[in-house]
């Protein structure tokens, strides 16, 4: 018999967690699984339920949550001899994650979607001893990640950060960041958006980075550099309408990588790591492949 553990964040998204973490139970229940729920009461449940997850060796770890919640848990499988099979039942506002993995963004559909699912071992990456599945970034546009407020995201959803990301390109400061990419020569450049993703779907944008999967062993980088605001929106527009990422004059790149570090040069800037606050410049990025199975859609 299949052991189940399901750890639910009742405050992601639009508060729902709960109650779909409970008529889950019910059907893998009857599908003969042996279920233990478990609601989170704050955020250091999330580790706490998911080492005990891992110490009782349960076959299957399912988390009601969003990306801050799936990003926390997944930090805890660095350290453990167990690690359960995870699944996603989306109930943040924005999904990244799950999105990336092609798992529907209903829960009522995603809980039924783990049961027929197959799986996948999927890549993390880690920045300064941290691991993340979806991102990191550093800019202003970046910064406002965490800004936009537990409020706004329930009203607008992923369109609250676009809102926020096109005011933010005002106050957009510039910084200097010296990029060393595997073992080429290291470049500095100026620039005003710097992006590494482990897949596709980056800012709830699901073809961000149009070539990326979670399997294919590379972090993606993107960068904008500092340039007229008029150019910069047009750079964004271009990602935002499914164009190509790398512009004619060369105000954007894209590329792949394996590890890399990045030193802040001049100016300042915040990184955002799978939407939450994350560590300070120097930055040592790399990415760990094939380092935890998920359960995606057949
Ligand atoms: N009871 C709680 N249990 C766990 N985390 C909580 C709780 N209350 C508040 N939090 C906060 O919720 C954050 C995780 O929320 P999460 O990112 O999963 O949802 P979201 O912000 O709605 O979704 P998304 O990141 O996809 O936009 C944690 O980092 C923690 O700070």
């Amino acid at each position: 018999m299949k052991k189940v553990f399901i750890l639910a964040n009742p405050s992601s998204g639009k508060k729902q967690a709960e109650k779909y973490a409970k008529s889950a139970k019910e059907l893998y229940e009857k599908k003969g699984w042996q279920v233990t729920i478990k609601i989170t009461q704050e955020k250091a449940d999330i580790s706490r339920f998911t080492k005990e997850a891992c110490e009782n060796e349960f076959d299957i770890l399912i988390v009601l949550g969003g990306d801050g919640t799936v990003s926390e848990l997944v930090n805890v499988l660095k350290n453990v001899k167990h690690k359960p099979t995870i699944g996603i039942v989306p109930t943040g506002t924005v999904n990244n994650i799950a999105q990336g993995l092609g798992m529907n963004t209903d829960p009522e559909k995603a809980v039924d979607e783990l049961i027929k699912g197959s799986q996948k071992t999927i890549d993390v990456g880690e920045i300064n001893d941290q691991l993340f599945v979806s991102s990191i970034s550093a800019g202003s546009i970046p910064a406002t990640v965490w800004k936009v407020s537990k409020e706004q995201k329930e009203k607008l959803g992923p369109l609250a950060y676009f809102i926020e990301g096109l005011k933010s390109l005002n106050d957009n400061e510039p910084y200097s960041v010296e990029i060393r990419l595997d073992n080429q020569e290291p470049i500095e450049i100026d620039l005003s958006l710097l992006v590494v993703g482990v897949s596709n779907s980056i800012f709830g944008i699901d073809y961000f980075f149009d070539n990326a999967h979670y399997d294919d062993k590379k972090l993606h980088l993107f960068c904008v550099k500092q340039t007229n605001l008029g150019k910069q929106f047009v750079t964004f527009s271009r990602v935002l309408t499914n164009n190509e990422v790398t512009s004619e004059d060369n105000i954007a790149f894209s590329t792949t990588f394996e590890q890399a570090s990045f030193q802040l040069k001049q100016g300042k800037t915040n990184v955002a790591l799978d939407g939450e606050k994350g560590p300070t410049f120097p930055l040592t990025v790399k990415i760990h492949p094939h380092f935890v199975n998920f359960l995606v859609p057949a």
